[in-house]
């Protein structure tokens, strides 16, 4: 089996088509391009980071799925890309049904993890994996009465968290310590969802001593067969749901390492399953799992790069971005370390468009330091807008000097 890969703007150009064009696309579309990959970025919004480097830019509303199904027929990619959640998978399933396109890593892998319900009841009650207790509820009394054990199961009691099945990076999220809280937790969650569904799941609180995310590739090996190879484990550090600094690598014991690629084995070898069962998928997935002295919990799994695995453009001889535009092209994969090393975000903190960086070269004279601005087209207060990355042979050094570094980038209003 070889890789035969075109020249980009001429008739047999390999064309790639991602569909989210944010910080973690820009740099799978940079990664491609180094490849000589001809590329498209959707997004919802014009000059999202991605659109900016890519070769084509579209804008539509990808959970529309008529307008979905007509860029994806105009364009023909050789490849398509899910880089957000939201989108009209079941187009991508009808589409990858009919042999017009191949989805990476399957159009099936990117339904079930499109909301929270199909990606826990994949892990949880399909492949028996240990996730936090759980349950779905579609209005604040259903809510209570799972809290409570009023419905007949188990009581998820207090703590817990209540989040929109279908939202990312924290948003809609909150803690739940007493029913005092509860009406303020429905409430946020309805307004913090990114489609209006009005349903929500609620966890039990893991009071895990760390979280990590375990970097997961299925590539194809010299023979053609596909093989899963694991990235060093990942830390990471959340406030209200959305991730503030990680670092790699996270000191984990044998027993719960193991464990660890067990379950990310289990829920990648299932999501790379194609419609015809075959082993089809291919990519980078970043686990998402909790960890408590040996034990370890499934929480959920990006069959994408993930946000704390930013830290690898840092840590690791072909980052995370890398690794997926290699893996999806059926081209082989190096997940080694490279150095330790930590990440921290820099947030807009100001509501404005066209903001202005101000300490840039304050933040790039911390030693090993580098910076990443996504160039979004607009801030917002609590909006990802970039990203420092330090280097060092301690994990905690590196850490704290990519905290200064963030520290020294001041956003503002130009
Ligand atoms: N059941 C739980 N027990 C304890 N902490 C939890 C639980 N669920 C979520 N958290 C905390 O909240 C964080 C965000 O949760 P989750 O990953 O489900 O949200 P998300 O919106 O999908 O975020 P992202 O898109 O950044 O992955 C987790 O990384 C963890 O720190
Ligand atoms: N946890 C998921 C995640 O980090 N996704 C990344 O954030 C972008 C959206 O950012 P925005 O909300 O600022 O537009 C997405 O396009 C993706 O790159
Ligand atoms: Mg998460």
């Amino acid at each position: 089996m070889t890789t035969t890969l075109g020249t980009p703007l001429s008739p047999h150009a390999t064309r790639v088509m991602l569909l989210g064009s944010g910080e973690l696309g820009k740099e799978v579309l940079i990664a491609l391009q180094r490849l000589g990959v001809e590329t498209i970025a959707v997004d919802r919004y014009e000059n999202a980071p991605g659109q900016q480097v890519a070769h084509h830019a579209r804008t539509i509303a990808m959970s529309d799925g008529d307008a979905l199904r007509a860029l994806i027929e105009a364009e023909r990619p050789d490849l398509v890309v899910p880089e957000i959640e939201a989108i009209a998978t079941p187009v991508l399933e009808a589409l990858e049904a009919e042999g017009r396109i191949r989805c990476v890593p399957t159009a099936r892998a990117a339904r079930l993890t499109m909301d929270r319900e199909g990606i826990r009841r994949l892990a949880a009650e399909t492949l028996g994996l240990p996730t936090s207790p759980y349950r779905f509820c579609d209005s604040a009394a259903q809510l209570q009465a799972a809290i409570d054990g009023a419905d007949g199961q188990a009581a998820i009691g207090y703590p817990c968290i209540v989040k929109p099945v279908m939202s990312s990076s924290g948003k809609g999220q909150s803690k739940i310590d007493g029913p005092a809280d509860l009406q303020k937790a429905w409430d946020h969650a309805m307004a913090g969802g990114r489609v209006s569904h009005g349903r929500v799941i609620v966890e039990g609180f893991i009071d895990f001593d760390y979280e990590i995310t375990l970097l997961t590739v299925r590539a194809r090996g010299a023979d053609g067969s596909v093989e899963t190879h694991f990235c060093a484990p990942i830390g990471h550090l959340q406030v209200s749901g959305d991730y503030v600094e990680s670092w790699q690598p996270h000191p984990m014991s044998p027993v719960a390492l193991e464990r660890a690629r067990q379950i990310a084995a289990a829920v990648t070898t299932n999501l790379g399953l194609g419609l015809d069962g075959q082993p089809a998928g291919l990519g980078l997935f970043g686990v998402e799992l909790f960890v408590q002295g040996e034990q370890v919990w499934f929480s959920e799994v990006s069959p994408r790069p993930h946000d704390t695995g930013m830290v690898t453009m840092t840590t690791q001889w072909q980052n995370e971005f890398e690794l997926h535009a290699r893996a999806i092209l059926g081209l082989p994969v190096d997940t080694a370390l490279k150095s330790p090393g930590a990440s921290a975000v820099i947030y807009g903190g100001v509501d404005a468009a066209g903001i202005v960086f101000d300490g840039v070269d304050e933040a790039l004279r911390v030693p090993r330091s580098e910076i990443r601005l996504f160039g979004k087209p607009e801030s917002y207060v609590k909006r990802r807008m970039g990203v420092a990355l330090v280097r060092d042979d301690d994990v905690e050094t590196a850490r704290a000097q990519a905290r200064l570094a963030a520290s020294k980038v001041r956003p503002r209003t130009a």
